[in-house]
Order: C-alpha cells, then sequence, then structure tokens
C-alpha cells in the first residue's frame, strides 16, 4: 500500500492571466513552476486546506473557489491527488511569502510554462474553457 498525497491547488485567475510561483529547488519536482497550494491536513476539508495554503503561500483571502477538476498521478516517488480550484475572488495582491519566484501568465501561454507532468490536464482544461 503507498499512500496518497492530497493536494489543494489554486488557479487565481484575474483578466485571463494566472498566478504561478516556482517551487523551490530541493522540493519534490523541485524548479518546477506551480499553481499555488498544498497537502491537505488530516483535521482538514479540501476547501479549508486551500484556504489556508493560499493564505501561507502567496497571502491571499479566498472569497469564493469553484471546483475545476481532480487528478491523479503517480510520480514513482510519490503518488498525489491533486484537487483543482479556480480562484476568481480574493482578498490582497498575491506574491509569494515563501520567498519564491511568481508570475502571472496569460492562458493562452501555458502550454509553454515548465509544469510538473501532473499539470498539463489542468493546463488543457483551462485552455479550453
Ligand atoms: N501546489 C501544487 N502542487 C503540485 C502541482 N502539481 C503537482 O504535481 N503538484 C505536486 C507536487 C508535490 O508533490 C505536491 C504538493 O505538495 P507540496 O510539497 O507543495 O505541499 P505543501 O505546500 O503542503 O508543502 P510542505 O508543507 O510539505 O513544504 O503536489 C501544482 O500545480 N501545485
Ligand atoms: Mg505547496
Amino acid at each position: 500500500m503507498t499512500n496518497i498525497v492530497e493536494v489543494a491547488v489554486g488557479v487565481i485567475l484575474r483578466d485571463k492571466e494566472v498566478f504561478l510561483t516556482r517551487r523551490a529547488s530541493e522540493a519534490h519536482q523541485g524548479g518546477k513552476w506551480e499553481f499555488p497550494g498544498g497537502k491537505r491536513e488530516a483535521n482538514e476539508s479540501m476547501p479549508e486546506a486551500l484556504a489556508r495554503e493560499l493564505q501561507e503561500e502567496v497571502g491571499i483571502e479566498v472569497l469564493a473557489s469553484t471546483p475545476l477538476m481532480q487528478i491523479s498521478h503517480d510520480y514513482g516517488d510519490k503518488k498525489v491527488l491533486l484537487d483543482v480550484n479556480l480562484v476568481v475572488q480574493f482578498n490582497n495582491e498575491p506574491e509569494s511569502k515563501e520567498g519564491l519566484e511568481f508570475r502571472w501568465v496569460p492562458i493562452n501561454r501555458l502550454s509553454e510554462v515548465d509544469f510538473p507532468e501532473a499539470n498539463s490536464a489542468i493546463v488543457n482544461k483551462l485552455l479550453a474553457v
């Protein structure tokens, strides 16, 4: 039995651009760009995990989010379940509270971004919206 890491992921969307951060080089999938988010803790629901992670990592308060998709992916060294949510209403200007690189990228340029493998399904879905 291998355990699956459940991850709350936020696609922060404003004016047809999304907010990305760059994973720390020593992290799993280090150096890749990502949608902010992180692991759900045992005592949390997914929406609670999303709100906490986006507050901790990028300093925003989520006011409303809508589920986009769930993705199961096996990286070989780690299995993840990404719970991906669109975040279109929030307070504060997103930045990286963890000192990571960040940038806004137009949706139609997402296919050029170096994401972890599991993210191609997210990119395809966003390009189709
Ligand atoms: N946040 C995020 N994680 C992603 C994406 N794509 C993807 O495969 N992942 C994977 C990478 C990691 O294995 C996992 C997220 O775990 P994490 O290590 O960032 O979790 P965390 O923020 O709670 O970090 P930590 O407390 O363990 O440092 O999900 C994505 O777009 N965003
Ligand atoms: Mg994280």
